[in-house]
């Protein structure tokens, strides 16, 4: 299986190469040249997801890894999922089902791909004797899963970037407390995009990269993405393998597009449908045709505040046929605050795609509905998705919503809306009683330079 990138001009890598690589050197994000097609769909009811989870992601890694590698690496990530199905799906309202994704260490659907791509990692860190620098940025979930999975693996130094001020204290809590040595928490001025855009002049600074192994697990690496393919798979086998509808709470666009990667592995997957907060760029990109930066919002599902939602250059690739120079021109006037997406391109996305908004008193409501009728308790995120998902119902189509955080990660949204605050599991019970360990950092990418540079390990 070969990787090639988006805008066309960087190494082709195999599997192992280009999760060691996360962005691509010429900056854009890899993608496999073919898409492999999964077969025995009718096989894998009643499977253990380590077993669907294996059957999936095998394809992708060619000889990365050998077939006990991947199977020791999937069985020690989904020993720490909390439930014994892992992504277990229950019924909303008849036809209508949520996928809790959040039964991970730090609660969010982040953990099923951050697990793994650690176990990954540590045997090829191991293998070659290589030592690596990540660096993440994050609006509160990945940040947190990834400290939780690569804390105290040899060979590896973390550094997370989170917006000051825009993470809730659960998240920035996950963050801060953990005391092994090789994970930092960087608490930066500014919004996530800001995070996220001192990530990529990381990455496109060679001679930095080089100096420091930088390595990346943000979903602009594509194990992250290969790793949230598989529940898509195992929501629709215990569905009967028939056209299923997806929603999907949407910021980066990383789990939607495992979505579609699923698809056209074969999986019977009908509509994908994007859910986004008030922070809304992607349902107006396919609505209108116009990717256009305004400013962000804080919102109450601050996981999703987000405007250059990095996996969309992947949908644009495929959008536009591969063709890499395009996709490099629309990167370049996104610097510029935006880009048209041509006729061609936005009809082959709203083939893949539909979209729909939710304000942040609709958030607030849906939590309040879904309580009062089934019981549950929705974080706001996964509101934002059950609220899109409840316009798309149609009669005789499943409907699955991705729960991607459990609510007491977000207790300050979920008690605006019910009045109480859910609590925090067993594991996680001393959360508010430890000290925190963070850096307070500039938004300037030669802060962050000198920063890393002194704090790893040599
Ligand atoms: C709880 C939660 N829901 C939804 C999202 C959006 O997912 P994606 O960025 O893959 O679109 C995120 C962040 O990524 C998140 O943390
Ligand atoms: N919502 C995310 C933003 C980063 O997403 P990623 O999937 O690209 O890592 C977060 O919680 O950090």
């Amino acid at each position: 299986m070969r990787y090639v990138s988006t805008r066309g001009k960087a190494p082709v890598l195999n599997f192992e190469g280009a999760m060691l690589s996360g962005l691509a050197r010429d900056g854009g994000l890899y993608l496999p040249e073919t898409i492999p097609t999964l077969s025995g769909l009718n096989d894998l009811d009643g499977l253990p997801y380590d077993e669907v989870a294996f059957r999936v992601i095998r394809p992708f890694t060619g000889d990365s890894f050998s077939d006990a590698e991947l199977r020791g690496a999937i069985d020690r990530a989904y020993a720490r999922i909390e439930h014994a199905a892992k992504a277990p799906l229950r019924q909303l309202a008849p036809g209508h089902h949520l996928l809790e994704l959040f039964h991970g260490p730090t609660l969010a659907f982040k953990d099923f791909a951050m697990q793994l791509i650690a176990q990954l990692f540590e045997i090829a860190l191991k293998r070659s004797g290589r030592r690596i620098t990540i660096v993440g940025a994050t609006s509160g979930d990945t940040g947190s899963a990834a400290i939780e999975a690569f804390k105290g693996i040899d060979n590896v130094d973390v550094f997370i970037m989170f917006p000051h001020g825009r993470v809730s204290e659960v998240q920035r809590r996950q963050m801060t407390t953990p005391t092994a040595e090789n994970v930092h928490a960087l608490s930066v001025t500014g919004h996530f995009d800001d995070c996220q855009a001192r990530l990529k002049d990381l990455f496109n600074d060679h001679a930095f990269r080089d100096a420091v192994g930088l390595a990346g697990v943000n979903s602009i690496n594509w194990a992250r993405i290969v790793a949230q393919i598989v529940y898509y798979v195992t929501a629709c086998a215990s569905l009967g393998m028939r056209p299923t509808d997806f929603t999907v709470p949407t910021g980066n666009f990383g789990d939607i597009f495992a979505g579609s990667v699923a698809r056209a592995m074969g999986l019977p997957i009908r509509r994908l449908i994007v859910a986004t907060n008030q922070n809304d760029i992607l349902h107006r990109a396919l609505t209108t045709g116009e990717y256009r930066m305004g400013t962000v919002e804080p919102s109450i599902s601050p996981s999703m505040d987000i405007q250059v939602s990095s996996n969309f250059e992947r949908a644009l690739y495929l959008a536009y046929g591969g063709d890499a120079p395009a996709v490099s021109q629309l990167m370049d006037e996104l610097r510029g605050g935006g880009f048209a997406i041509s006729q061609g391109a936005l009809q082959a996305l709203r083939e893949q795609y539909l979209s729909g908004r939710v304000s942040e008193e609709e958030t607030l409501a849906m939590i309040r509905t879904i309580r009062a009728e089934t019981g549950e308790i929705l974080c706001p995120h996964s509101a934002v998705g059950v609220a899109v998902a409840r316009r798309h119902i149609e009669p005789g189509v499943p409907m699955v919503t991705l729960a991607t955080a459990h609510p007491a990660k977000f207790p300050d949204a979920v008690e605006a809306a019910i009045g109480l605050r859910p609590a925090l599991p067993p594991h996680m019970a001393r959360l508010f009683d430890l000290p925190e360990r963070v850096t307070r950092v500039e938004n300037d990418v030669e802060a962050l330079k000198s920063l890393i540079l002194d704090r790893r390990t040599q």
